[in-house]
């Protein structure tokens, strides 16, 4: 069971600063970042996946602190990033199957969490089929069924839903407290007021500064998830 811990996260691009962020998410949290375009949603996340250089504090799984991308990969840390990254020149089934394959995962197990994943959102009948030849929406379900398939202990999906009708949002969001139930931490950056409200808390982030629209609330056996302001 894992602990993702952000202490004083710090990101100062050129024209752009994501102010302090202090986060202690306990395994089986599912938490929202929501905020206008342009608010920092992307850099936080992509922050705490540790692709993005910070100018101050550390982000940490396990206590482990996150140097770069490659560290928090064997953390477990897997991304369904904004825009899908489908390999375009994969079919479905392929490009949810060669990730895990290639986390030495033995291939009938690879082969019975892609089936598994792509069932979990809606996309059995699709697996042959390649990126370009799937909707938008079709395709950002594979990217979400992609890491499914991946069983990270943390789970960053930067606006998974945004290309789905109502009955697919709900399956990804489902899909997700799955995930959160695994006992993964789940971090979801949405627009989507509907999708923000199936989570345990919201954190806002308005040009780069963040305040909690509706704090985590206390896990039934008491403390675990919570801010560090
Ligand atoms: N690599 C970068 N270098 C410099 N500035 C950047 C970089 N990435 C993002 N920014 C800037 O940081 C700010 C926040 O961008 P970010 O993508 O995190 O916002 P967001 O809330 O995710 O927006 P959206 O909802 O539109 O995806 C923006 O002003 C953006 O121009």
């Amino acid at each position: 069971m894992s602990v993702l811990r952000a202490d004083g996260l710090t990101v100062a691009y050129e024209h752009f600063t994501l102010s302090p962020v202090d986060l202690a998410l306990d395994a089986g949290t599912f938490l929202a970042v929501t905020g206008p375009s342009g608010a920092g949603k992307t850099t936080l996340l992509w922050a705490l996946a540790g692709a993005v250089p910070l100018s101050d504090g550390y982000v940490s799984v396990d206590g482990r602190t996150l140097a770069d991308r490659s560290a928090a990969a064997r953390a477990g840390v897997v991304v369904v990033p904004q825009g899908n990254a489908l390999v375009t020149s994969l079919t479905a089934h392929e490009n949810v199957l060669v990730p895990v394959l290639s986390a030495a995962v033995p291939p009938p197990e690879a082969a019975d969490r892609t089936i598994a994943a792509l069932e979990r959102v809606g996309l059995e009948d699709v697996g042959r089929q390649l990126p370009e030849e799937l909707s938008g929406g079709q395709q950002q379900r594979v990217a979400v069924a992609r890491v499914l398939a991946a069983r990270g202990a943390v789970v960053l999906a930067d606006e998974p839903t945004s290309d789905l009708d109502a009955g697919n949002r709900e399956q990804v969001i489902a899909a997700l407290r799955a995930e959160a139930d695994r006992g993964a931490v789940v971090v979801m950056a949405t627009h989507d007021p509907v999708a923000a409200e199936r989570t345990d808390g919201e954190l806002a982030l308005h040009e780069g500064r963040s305040r909690w629209e509706r704090a985590l609330g206390p896990p039934p056996s008491g403390g675990g998830a919570h801010w560090e302001p």
